[in-house]
This record gives structure tokens, sequence and C-alpha cells, in this order.
């Protein structure tokens, strides 16, 4: 038995990681690792399959059911040789040969993971149990992103990985954020009695191009919102908080950790804190000052603060957020410019 104190728990380890398996060694002629993205069509996967495309000796296979992702997201890989797409739905098996897993698949919009609760459930439970037995079949190293929702409405700030969470078992959100509480357990159960090589990222609100325009958060709520010339929905209060991370360095942060040699939980996102009245502010300022900001009814247990403690991620895997949001909600603006059609004025 191993003992492991990786993320200053005691993890007891009861078994040596599974051996992998000899398919996985038949490969494309100049890779050397397979990589698995499961919700690889959507926001943040396909930025990440963008990065690790960029690695020659990497071979990518994503799996995605294109609930709130989309091929126009993959377009430039598709037909790549390195490049495999698979439409998938992770409550299903999935039976692969692989090296490592980057298991994203899950809707993340409060509007799409509420849409259909049961099937957000049985995709953090079931599949991430199906891609944990695959991890364990084949003897991969696999990575799930959970969220800061498993802070809950969270009654310390900022948010550090030991803090436990004030989450509502029975509320509307709960599919999403219990579910990521079952799929952490998950992924350091099979660790624990299997010996699996697990990564857990608690990633906090995320941005950038390629974001659903109609896809209900925040940030692309306001830049589709002020690009339309329409008034900003502010959620009352409007002081709620929370840390937004650009994109690029959201990928940087998983790459590093799946490299890396710890299991975390580990927090990823920026520390910078704004209530939802700021950003409004701020895009008003900076993409449309002529548009007004509306308050408007907020929905059930939304949480109050959100801000990472990010010590563990600088010190674990060197790594810290480079964007601001000034610099990042530009970026995002000609993205969404050009998907709107709404060319910027002379
Ligand atoms: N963006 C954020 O702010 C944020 C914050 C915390 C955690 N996360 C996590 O990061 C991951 C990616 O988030 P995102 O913002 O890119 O969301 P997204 O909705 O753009 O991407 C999710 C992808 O998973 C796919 N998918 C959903 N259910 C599936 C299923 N059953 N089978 C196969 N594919 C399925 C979707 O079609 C989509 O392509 C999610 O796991 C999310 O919980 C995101
Ligand atoms: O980072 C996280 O851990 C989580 O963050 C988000 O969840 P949430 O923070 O509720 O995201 P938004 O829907 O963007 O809401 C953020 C805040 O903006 C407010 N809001 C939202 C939309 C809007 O039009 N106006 C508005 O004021 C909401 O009330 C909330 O207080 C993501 O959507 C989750 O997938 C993710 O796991």
């Amino acid at each position: 038995m191993a003992t492991e104190a990786a993320n200053g728990n005691n993890h007891v380890v009861a078994k040596k990681p599974p051996t992998p398996s000899p398919l996985r060694n038949s490969k494309f002629f100049q890779s050397n690792m397979r990589i698995l993205v499961t919700g690889g069509a959507g926001f943040i996967g396909s930025h990440l399959v963008d990065k690790l495309m960029e690695n020659e000796k990497n071979e990518v296979i994503v799996a995605d059911n294109f609930f709130t992702g989309s091929k126009d997201n993959l377009k430039k890989w598709i037909g790549h040789p390195r490049f495999e797409l698979i439409r998938h739905d992770i409550t299903e098996p999935l039976l692969v040969e692989v090296d490592q897993i980057y298991h994203l698949a899950c809707p993340a919009s409060p509007i799409f993971y509420k849409h259909n609760p049961v099937k957000t459930i049985k995709t953090n439970v079931m599949g991430t149990m199906n891609m944990l037995g695959l991890a364990k079949r084949v003897g991969a190293r696999i990575l799930l992103t959970s969220t800061s929702e498993v802070y809950g409405d969270p009654l310390e700030h900022p948010q550090k990985e030991e803090y436990w969470g004030n989450v509502n078992p029975i509320g509307v959100r709960s599919c999403y954020d219990e579910g990521k509480r079952v799929a952490e357990t998950l992924m350091f159960d099979y660790h624990r009695q299997h010996g699996l090589e697990i990564r857990i990222a608690r990633i906090f609100n995320t941005y950038g191009p390629r974001m659903n325009i109609d896809d209900g958060r925040v940030v692309s709520n306001f830049i589709a919102q002020a690009l339309r010339g329409e008034s900003l929905t502010v959620q009352a209060p409007g002081t709620q908080t929370r840390s937004f991370c650009y994109v690029s360095d959201m990928v940087d942060g998983l790459i590093r950790l799946m490299e890396g040699d710890n299991t975390g939980p580990i927090n990823i996102g920026n520390p910078g804190e704004f209530t939802m009245m700021e950003l409004a502010e701020i895009v008003k300022e900076l993409i449309e000052p002529s548009v007004s900001i509306k308050i408007v009814e907020n929905t059930p247990d939304d949480p109050r603060q959100r801000k990472p403690d990010i010590t563990k991620a600088k010190q674990l895997l060197g790594w810290a957020p480079k964007i601001t949001l000034r610099q990042g909600l530009p970026r995002m603006e000609e993205d969404f410019r050009q998907r709107l059609g709404v060319p910027k004025k002379a």
C-alpha cells in the first residue's frame, strides 16, 4: 500500500496503476501520445484541442454528443490525420485505446444544465464512471474538470481546496454541483481502490471566444446584449461576485495539471473578483456606452460570492493567470462581432 500526500491529504492507494493495454501502442506513425477529450466540441474543450494539436506528437480523439458543443468549434481539425471526432454520449461506454483522458463532457451553463437535470446527473455520474472504467481498462491518466460550484454558496472567502462547501443537495442547481461532487468522489475511489492516475481541476468561471452566443452565462449574455444594443440584464441584487478566467489561461492550467504529479483537487481560476454590476459597467464602457443596465429577477441558489485561492496552483503547477478581464473582453468581443455580423463602428 502506498500513501500519497499530494494534496496535503493522506490518500491510501490500494493498488499500483493498471497496466496499459498493449493496443495503446498501435498509434498513428508520428504520435507518441493519444489523448481523449470528452466534451471537446464545447467552449473550453475546443480550445484545449487546439493546444494539444499544436504538439505533433499528440493524436487527439474527441467524444461529444453536441448537446452544447458544435462541430464548428473543431472545423479546422476535421480531416486532420492526427484528429478524430466521435459523436458519442458518455453515459454509454466508450472503447478506445488512449494514454490520457481530459474529461470535460457536461453542460456548463446553468440554463443548459437545468434544462434536463436528470441527464446532467447521469452525465456527471454514469459518464464519469464510464470514463474511469475506460481509464482503468487501458491504464490511462484521467483529468476531471470539476467546478467552483462544489463550494456551493460559500461561507469561506476566498475558497481554498480544503473547504468542503455549502451546497443545497435538493435545489435546482444540485444536478450540476452535487453531480460534480459525486464525480470527484468517484475519481478518488478509483484512485484509492484501483490505483488510477487521477487529476481534478476545480474550474472557476471561464470566458472567451466560442462561447455559445445565447448560452445564458453572464459574460456571453452581456457581450451579446451590448452588441445587439439591448439592456444588460444584471440579476438581482447585482452585488454577487464572480472571478473570471480567460480561456487560454485555463487551458494552460489544465495541461500543467495533467502533466504534473499532483492529483488535485486544484483551483484553476483568476482571483480578480467583480460584482455583476461592475462587470456590466465594464462591458458597457468597453463595448457599447449607449446601452442601459437593468436589474432583473435572479434564479434560486445563486452563489453570492466566488473567488479562488490559487496558492496551490501557483506552488504545485507554477501556474497563474496572465490575462486580465479588461484584456480578455475585447478578444471575446471580436469573436462575437464576427458571429453576430456586427462590425465595429468607425
Ligand atoms: N466554463 C466555465 O466557466 C466552467 C466552470 C467550471 C467548470 N467547467 C467545466 O468545464 C467543462 C467544459 O465546460 P464548457 O464551458 O466548455 O461547457 P460547454 O457546454 O461549452 O462544453 C461541454 C461539452 O460537453 C458536451 N456534452 C455534454 N453532455 C455530454 C454527454 N452526455 N456526452 C458527450 N458529450 C457531452 C457538450 O456537447 C459540449 O461540447 C464542463 O465539465 C464544465 O462543468 C466550466
Ligand atoms: O465557475 C463555475 O464553477 C461555474 O460558473 C458558472 O455558473 P455561474 O457562476 O452561476 O454562471 P453565470 O450563469 O454566468 O452567472 C454568474 C452570475 O451572473 C449573474 N447573471 C447571469 C446572467 C445574466 O444575464 N445576468 C447576470 O447578472 C448570475 O445571477 C450570477 O450571479 C458556470 O456556468 C458553471 O458551469 C461553472 O461550473
